[in-house]
């Protein structure tokens, strides 16, 4: 089922008088259950579409539907609802938070989320979601003891605790040497077919295309 359009999305930036048209009129659709795979030069605008579609910042024109609601003429309020509920995200760092440990990185996303549910049942989907990345081991410790490659587990278990229906991911394995990205791949795709997630992601490194569903080539703005 297609649950995620992107149709005709231009953004135009604009600095002081100069304007600049950094997307020319997009258009994607992300099937549920695959990686679709962003590359292309720098500057070509993949991050650009990528928060745009994640709701992190505005359209300048053009449709994001998801499961048939457009989220470009959506309020605030119901993006920032969609986005904390419905999408999970993971960045080239970690970004976790160092006063909390493992198990209280994802409890603090469940309550961010407002997921609501039994203490017990909680515990259950934290210690299922730890044993999915690999991590029951690590579930008492604080971020400063963990590997890089752990740390981005930690990143992935987090942004799919709350059971989201899209994944977004900015240049996950950028920070990550070549056989600790494969890891990671490999755990975004196992991830994205068991959960059925609609997973987008960008990419400079060729070697992980091998992981991903689609590659959607980019250039000056467009789809190449
Ligand atoms: N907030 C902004 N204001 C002005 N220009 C911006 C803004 N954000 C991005 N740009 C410009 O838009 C262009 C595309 O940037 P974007 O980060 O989307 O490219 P990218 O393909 O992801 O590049 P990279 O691979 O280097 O991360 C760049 O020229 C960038 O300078």
């Amino acid at each position: 089922m297609d649950i995620f359009t992107i149709d005709e999305l231009r953004k135009t930036f604009t600095n002081g008088e100069m304007k600049e048209e950094i997307l020319k009129g997009i258009s994607l659709t992300l099937k549920e259950g695959e990686i679709t795979a962003l590359v292309g030069p720098s500057g070509s605008g993949k991050s650009t579409l990528l928060t745009i579609a994640a709701g992190l910042q505005p359209a300048s024109d053009g449709k994001i539907l998801f499961n048939d609601n457009n989220i470009t003429s959506m309020t605030a309020e119901q993006v920032r609802d969609i986005r904390a509920k419905k999408f999970g995200f993971v960045f080239q760092f970690a970004h976790l938070v160092p006063f909390l440990t493992v198990r209280e990185q994802l409890s603090f996303m469940l309550d961010v989320s407002e997921v609501k549910m039994k203490n017990e049942k909680r515990e259950q989907e934290i210690d299922y979601i730890l044993e999915r990345v690999g991590l029951s081991q690590r579930k008492h410790a604080y971020p400063s003891s963990l590997s890089g490659g752990e740390k981005q587990r930690v990143a992935i278990a987090r942004a799919v605790i709350h059971k989201p229906r899209v994944l977004f991911a900015d240049e996950p394995t950028a920070s990550l040497d070549s056989k600790k990205s494969k890891e990671i791949m490999s755990l975004i795709q196992d991830l994205t077919k068991t959960l059925n997630l609609t997973t987008l992601m960008v990419t400079h490194d060729e070697e992980m295309l091998s992981y991903v569903d689609h590659v959607v080539k980019m250039s000056d703005g467009l789809v190449v």
